[in-house]
């Protein structure tokens, strides 16, 4: 059991920048994936999610040990495979509780007709999240992430995840534009995503995050390949070090 990739080539728009990428997530884990601007981490995340633009060379995706390398990315989240995006978009004219009643009705098979309806027990549980995760009750009612700040944004994308409750979630730089209330925030709901069963992939570039969720295993990616594995000990050695011992020169890449 688990979201692996297996030696993975790919990329957007015909370039390739994966360049056979072996990764495996068990079930309620956390794997850091870590690694300098430009080395092909969010690729790697909507290469996993199966994002229109991105192309498969060679390699595959597997849920569970199923292949899923061909399938649409709504396909792959009805199999509970979720991404948190690095920068969530505006979504003009749409409630964020309609929002959410439409992924989470479809996710657990309710009637067509009442997709983007919130039924009462949802929308209590949305009202409680939204409290613990530090957003406003009324943000609910407002146009999906219209206005919102980053650090709102992030929160919540949480509050969707923690609904929709993914066997796996990639989580493109949870922590980006979060002030330190905002990152225990974050981190806290993380934990809370692995005590529900998820296995989680958090990519970072350094090792903010990792203080207040330890992960399980670190993978580090430059330029496109693997080039370390270890335990949290290798993030707090990148957070000390930087990515020098892997790129050469001290430089991003
Ligand atoms: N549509 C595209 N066309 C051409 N090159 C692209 C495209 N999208 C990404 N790239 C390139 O692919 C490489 C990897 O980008 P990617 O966004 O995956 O890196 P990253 O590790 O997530 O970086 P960061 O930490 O800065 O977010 C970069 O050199 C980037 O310029």
């Amino acid at each position: 059991m688990a979201l692996e990739a297996r030696g993975l080539v790919a990329g957007p728009e015909g370039k390739t920048i994966l360049r056979g990428v072996d990764i495996k997530v068990p079930p309620g884990s956390i794997v850091a994936l870590m690694g300098p601007n430009g080395s092909g981490k969010t690729t790697l995340a909507y290469t996993l999610m199966g994002h229109p633009r991105y192309r498969v060379e060679s390699g595959e995706v597997l849920l569970d040990g199923e292949p899923v390398t061909g399938l649409p990315p709504h396909e792959r989240a009805r199999r509970g495979l979720m991404l948190g995006f690095q920068n969530p978009v505006e979504v003009p004219g749409v409630r964020f509780i309609n929002f959410i009643a439409a992924a989470y009705n479809r996710r657990f098979g309710v009637d067509e007709r009442l997709i983007g309806m919130p039924r009462p027990e949802l929308l209590k549980q949305a009202r409680e999240l939204a409290e613990r995760l530090g957003l406003r009750p009324d943000m609910l009612q407002r146009e999906v992430n219209v206005g919102f700040s980053g650090g709102e944004r992030k929160r919540a994308e949480m509050l969707q995840l923690l609904l929709l409750r993914p066997r796996y979630v990639v989580l493109d730089e949870p922590d980006s534009g979060l002030d330190v209330d905002g990152v225990r925030v974050i981190a806290g709901a993380i934990r809370e995503l692995v005590e529900q069963g998820a296995g989680v992939l958090v990519i970072t570039h350094y090792a903010r995050i990792l203080q207040f969720v330890e992960p399980s295993h670190v993978v580090v990616l430059v330029n496109g390949r693997v080039v370390d594995e270890g335990g949290p000990e290798l993030a707090r050695r990148i957070e000390q070090e930087g990515y020098r011992a892997y790129t050469g020169n001290g430089q991003e890449r």
